[in-house]
């Protein structure tokens, strides 16, 4: 397979798993964060293993970077065939205290990204006149809103909607667009979320809010990076080729949609 993708937030958590995945598929990958030690350390690391990949640092919700990760596929590797808008953050606060700057902030990076890589990878398809696949983070919280994450919930639920109306607008293109929605998954996301929710609540212990989330799943046990890349893997590949303007839950049981 001469297939390349581009993988945003891939020097760590589900980013990594995905890219790993894809490399592991035939994919020649574009590594893409905003932290470049860890980038650069997932780069070697990947090297190490024999798999094709470069790097590209940079910050998602910068529109341009995105023509730069895009142009990181093609120099490198002659075409784009997946764009992965994985890169996003977190914000845990009350309702009534969220901030402008982390309203603003959240949905620089988890929206503007989305739509900017989503952009730049159609222009891309389009040039090329191939087909092309473009997935999107989105989570759990993009069909079920939570208290403490209301602005994290708003953001994926604009995620979803980006992901209607692109799918929409591009399939004549025949580029398809479609979300994957984690739920309950270790990462440093969730070790970020369990702390802040602590923080907040007198009566918890570190711990208690990923044990009440994660504790909550039918399968009864929490998500793994590989359960996450294992659905992306499907919807990059050619068997997904009749899939667009989904956004598909991985839970484990968790959100019933
Ligand atoms: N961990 C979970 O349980 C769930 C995660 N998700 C979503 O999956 C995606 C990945 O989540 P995790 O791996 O858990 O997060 P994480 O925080 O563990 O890793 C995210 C990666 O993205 C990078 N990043 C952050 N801001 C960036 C920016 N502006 N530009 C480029 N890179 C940036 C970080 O440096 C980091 O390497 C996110 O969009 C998240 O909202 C969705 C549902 C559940
Ligand atoms: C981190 C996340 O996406 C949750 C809580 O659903």
């Amino acid at each position: 397979m001469n297939k390349v993708a581009v993988v945003t937030g891939s020097a760590a958590g589900l980013g990594k798993g995905i890219a790993l995945q894809l490399a592991k598929d035939g994919f020649k990958v574009v590594l893409q964060d905003i932290n470049e030690d860890a980038l650069k350390s997932t780069e070697k690391e990947f090297k190490n293993e024999g798999y094709e990949v470069v790097s590209v640092a940079g910050d998602v919700s910068k529109r341009d970077k995105h023509t730069d990760f895009v142009k990181a596929a093609v120099d490198n590797f002659g075409q784009l065939d997946v764009y992965v808008n994985n890169a996003g953050i977190d914000i845990v606060a009350p309702f009534i205290e969220t901030t402008e700057e982390q309203m603003n902030k959240i949905f620089a990076i988890n929206v503007n990204g989305v739509m900017f890589g989503t952009q730049a990878a159609a222009r891309q398809f389009m040039d090329q006149g191939s087909k092309g696949k473009i997935l999107n983070a989105c989570s759990i919280a993009g069909h079920e809103s939570y208290e403490m994450l209301g602005a994290y919930s708003a953001t994926k639920h604009a995620v979803k909607s980006l992901t209607h109306s692109a799918s929409k607008e591009f399939a004549k293109e025949n580029i398809t667009v479609n979300a994957y929605c984690p739920g309950v998954a270790k990462t440093e996301m969730w070790d970020r979320i369990d702390a802040e929710m602590v923080r907040y609540n007198d009566d918890m212990e570190p711990g208690d809010a990923f044990k009440e989330f994660s504790g909550a799943i039918s399968l009864g046990r929490y998500q793994e990076p590989q359960d996450v890349a294992n659905l992306v893997s499907f919807l990059a590949s050619d068997k997904a080729d009749y899939i667009t303007g989904q956004a598909i839950v991985t839970d484990g049981g968790l959100v019933y949609r």
